[in-house]
């Protein structure tokens, strides 16, 4: 068990007891109730703008929705609110899917101001939805139904036990294929597409996610105060205590966001205490997130563990990289499907065309992929190459012409959906996640869209099991738990590959797989894609190194001012006069050997 947990686990142990112990302490009972309620909604905050990137500084909506939800469930029913609490829950649910297949189309800036504008219109419908709400009167909720005895005890196990349960749904998201892919959508969100990552769905999940802990805990809310107003109830102040906390903790961490939610209350009380008036307190929260972005940009708990592992290195063991390759590549075969029988070839490209702006990048362009073969694409510097990949694999839409992969038209299909077709692609620069580590990367690829695929775990079992094979394919399973950011230049080309390999692809487009790679492993490298070629996996390679190309690929394309300017077999394409003016020059000429 990683000692994290063991840590966590002691100190819910000591909350769990701390009521029995000292129970005539309603003040720090209070405090504490409420950096539960901050860490809950931290933890799930966390799940949307620390594990996918998209921050949110309109998130206390989903309390506010939750508290609404179960005041007036009480108010017209007479049930008692903490029973329906959990309806909070499903109505933050429900609004955080419609709004987040509106809002989650934009990034940025552009989100977090949405953000913003959704909590405030949450708080006008409040104010003037009077039927329902009470309007700006607010609603007042029955006193708790327990003996005065108990105090704030129950609310205190209540909001405890609502933390616990957000923290193990938060570590257990973070364990699958669907909490991978979320960590690819924040490093980068259009390699995650191209991986088969359906970056729309995910995204709208996790904001959904992100919404549940926190409107069942505003169920919960509203009955310990009693009494909610919009102005009170969808407050800015309570988003910007939410970013803080997780800010102050760690964003992307599991324990972080608990942690800052704990820190930021107390002082939060500390200023409501000693600071006089409330101005005071907006002074110090604002005073804190400055000292935080300067000095700790990373969060306490990251900051921490990485002064750990400077003081306490770990041992890196420098592997025989080429030894190391695995010529088991049936671990390949074992998923690819099987099409091979198919008439008709695998790729074919007709008449595409892709401007930027005055630019023509590619002019109407043919291409013909068959099955089953390593084909080349070549050309000088800026014909359109890696333009043609984009658009086969759909980083970017075309202007016109059509694509058909495996007898289905794709070019209008999402990049992930033609990942789940069978279509995998490597980058002339690598894209690899370079703060996951190198299991994680090569683990992250969804190769369809099911739900069971996305809640596969990513960290062991059968998912993680075949990445170790394929990385062991490409001879880098030594370094699985490596930062992919730390590997060389290579050798991240070679996790890409393995990665690509993961979506159990029929065509694999390799952009440039030769550059930086040593010549040795090279040599190794062109022999697992001669390997996996035998085992059924077509390649479309696009490459510089024109001996590797003639010695590896048949047939060859020729691409010259965006369009195929001649196609044929390498001793074809190494005679043809076209091909020797526009890119090969002289000194491929054959009098030029004689
Ligand atoms: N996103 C973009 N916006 C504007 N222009 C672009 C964009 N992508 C590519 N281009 C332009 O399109 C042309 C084709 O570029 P592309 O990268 O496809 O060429 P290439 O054949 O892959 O070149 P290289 O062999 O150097 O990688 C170039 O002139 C390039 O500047």
């Amino acid at each position: 068990m990683r000692r994290s947990h063991v840590v966590a686990l002691l100190c819910l142990v000591a909350l769990l007891i701390y009521p029995v112990i000292n129970p005539w302490q309603p003040y720090p009972q209070g405090v504490m109730l409420m950096m539960f309620l901050l860490a809950i909604q931290a933890t799930s905050w966390n799940i949307i703008s620390g594990y996918a990137g998209y921050i949110s500084l309109g998130h206390s909506m989903f309390l506010g929705l939750g508290s609404y939800t179960a005041a007036i469930i009480a108010l017209h029913t007479g049930v008692n609110p903490l029973w329906v609490a959990p309806l909070g829950g499903v109505t933050a649910v429900i609004v955080a899917v419609l709004a987040g297949a509106v809002v989650l189309r934009t990034r940025g800036h552009a989100f977090v101001i949405i953000t913003i504008a959704l909590l405030l219109s949450a708080q006008i419908v409040a104010t003037n939805w009077d039927s329902l709400t009470n309007g700006s009167d607010g609603i007042t909720l029955e006193l708790p139904f327990w003996s005065a005895d108990f105090q704030n005890i129950p609310f205190y196990y209540a909001f405890l036990l609502l933390l616990v349960l957000t923290v193990l749904f938060s570590a257990w998201i973070a364990r699958t294929k669907f909490g991978t892919g979320l960590v690819a959508i924040r490093e980068d969100e259009g390699k995650a597409a191209a991986i088969g990552v359906n970056t729309t769905v995910l995204k709208i999940l996790a904001y959904a996610a992100s919404s549940f802990f926190i409107g069942v805990a505003g169920g919960v809310y509203a009955y310990y105060q009693t009494f909610l107003n919009p102005v009170g109830s969808f407050a800015i102040l309570g988003s910007v205590l939410i970013v803080l906390a997780a800010l102050v903790g760690g964003r992307g961490t599991l324990y972080g966001p608990v942690i800052g939610a704990f820190i930021v209350s107390l002082v939060n009380e500390g200023a409501t205490v000693y600071g006089g008036n409330s101005q005071t307190r907006v002074l110090i929260m604002g005073l804190i997130l400055v000292l935080v972005v300067l000095f700790l940009p990373a969060g306490l708990l990251p900051s921490l563990s990485a002064a750990w592992r400077r003081r306490h290195p770990v041992e890196v063991s420098f592997t025989d990289q080429v030894g190391a390759l695995s010529h088991n590549t049936a671990v390949v075969r074992s998923r690819l499907p099987v099409s091979s029988d198919r008439p008709g070839p695998l790729l074919e490209v007709r008449g595409v065309s892709k401007r930027f702006g005055g630019l023509v990048a590619v002019d109407g362009a043919d291409l013909v992929v068959e099955r089953g073969s390593i084909t080349a694409l070549i050309g000088p510097n800026g014909s359109g190459k890696t333009t043609l990949f984009n658009l086969i694999t759909g980083a970017m839409p075309l202007d016109s012409g059509t694509i058909t992969f495996n007898g289905k038209r794709i070019e209008k299909l999402p990049p992930w959906t033609r990942g789940h077709l069978g279509l995998g692609r490597t980058f002339q620069v690598t894209r690899l996640f370079k703060d996951m580590t190198v299991l994680q990367n090569v683990v992250a690829p969804q190769p369809d869209g099911k739900l069971r695929t996305m809640l596969a775990d990513a960290v062991s079992g059968a998912e993680a099991a075949r990445a170790r094979d394929l990385l062991d394919v490409v001879g880098l399973g030594a370094l699985a738990q490596q930062k992919a950011g730390s590997l060389s230049y290579g050798q991240q080309k070679l996790v890409e590959l393995a990665q690509v390999l993961m979506l159990a692809p029929e065509l694999v487009l390799l952009d440039e797989p030769a550059g930086g790679v040593n010549p040795s492993l090279l040599g190794r490298l062109t022999e697992v894609i001669r390997e996996l070629n035998r085992d059924g996996v077509t390649f479309l390679v696009v490459e510089h190194n024109i001996p590797l190309v003639l010695s590896l690929c048949d047939p060859v394309n020729v691409f010259a001012r965006g369009k195929c300017i001649s196609s044929g077999p390498p001793a074809r394409i190494r005679e043809d006069p076209l091909v020797l003016d526009a890119y090969l020059g002289d000194d491929w000429r054959a009098d030029a050997h004689a």
